[in-house]
């Protein structure tokens, strides 16, 4: 098996406070992971506000470095990546993709511009060549550019700016995406669109998918596999139906009762039971 990325005993410990009450937050608690470079996959990192996982995220995209331990992409440790020339191939093939689409686009810059930026950044193209790069990652996501040409973002919806943000990031041919609460700024109605955009990625371009959520039913619905994280701990891994619908840990429970929709049949056949003890009595 060639590794596409893989996390071995990642720590990241934060120190706060002032020069008199310092302490150490613990974000991340010795981490390891996987993801195989034959098999794209949608890999989830469920967890609680503050369980560790946009820390996971900034160190897998090398904002941020591990205390200990070591992430490698492709054999290469991130952490390691120093020159211009080697962070930027790199992050061609490592992409983003933030949780509010209204702050990752300037509302004075129309939205083609960002994408022209970023065709020309990692494929020192000319404008035609930078033009039909743009126009064929807006296609992957539902779009063209003559839809998108001139907009401004105050003219979209999130759901349709977090689209173009996804056809940003596939616009230098990235092997991994890590969306970073990509759904919770977008309408409820819209969330499942955009999810269903990354299996498409995953199936059609081979792109895998870091997915970063506390929302069970989107995770439950597009995950392959899960981890869910607790106090910078994980505290399960594995397949993602397995793992949610029948956790171990006390904490993936209560995040399942707390979070999951309830079973739609066994919740018709209480009301049924219920109607015919009324109707009984
Ligand atoms: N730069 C930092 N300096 C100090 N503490 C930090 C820093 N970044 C994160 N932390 C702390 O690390 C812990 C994990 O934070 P993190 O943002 O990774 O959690 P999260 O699961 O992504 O939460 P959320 O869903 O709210 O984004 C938290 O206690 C947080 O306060």
């Amino acid at each position: 098996m060639s590794t596409l990325l893989e996390l071995a005993n990642v720590t990241k410990t934060f120190s706060v406070g002032g020069l008199f009450d310092r302490s150490k937050v613990e974000a991340v608690k010795g981490a390891g992971f996987t993801l195989d470079d034959a098999r794209p996959e949608i890999f989830t990192i469920v967890g609680e506000s503050g369980s560790g996982k946009t820390t996971i995220a900034r160190m897998i995209l090398g904002n941020e470095s591990p205390t200990s331990g070591t992430i490698r992409f492709m054999g290469e440790d991130v952490a390691g990546l120093r020159s211009r020339r080697q962070r930027l191939a790199f992050m061609a093939r490592v992409q983003p993709i933030f949780q509010n689409p209204f702050e990752a686009f300037n509302p004075l810059t129309t939205l083609d511009y960002y994408l022209y930026a970023t065709a020309r950044r990692f494929l020192q193209v000319d404008k035609a060549e930078a033009d039909e790069a743009m126009d064929r990652a807006l296609g992957h996501v539902g779009l063209s550019l003559a839809e998108v040409k001139g907009r401004y973002s105050h003219e979209l919806s999130g759901g349709q700016l977090q689209r173009i943000a996804v056809a940003r990031a596939l616009i230098p041919g990235p092997k991994l995406i890590v969306a970073d609460e990509p759904v919770s700024m977008v309408d409820a109605s819209l969330r499942m669109s955009i999810v269903n955009l990354f299996r498409t990625l995953r199936d059609e371009l081979g792109v895998s998918i870091i997915y970063i959520t506390h929302d069970l039913a989107t995770a439950y619905y597009i995950s392959d596999r899960v981890i869910i994280m607790h106090r910078g701990d994980i505290v399960e891994a594995g397949d993602a139906k397995a793992v949610l619908d029948h956790p171990n840990h006390a904490y993936s429970l209560a995040l399942k009762n707390a979070v999951l929709p309830p079973d739609p049949v066994a919740a018709r056949k209480a009301l049924e039971m219920r109607r015919s003890v009324s109707s009984a009595a």
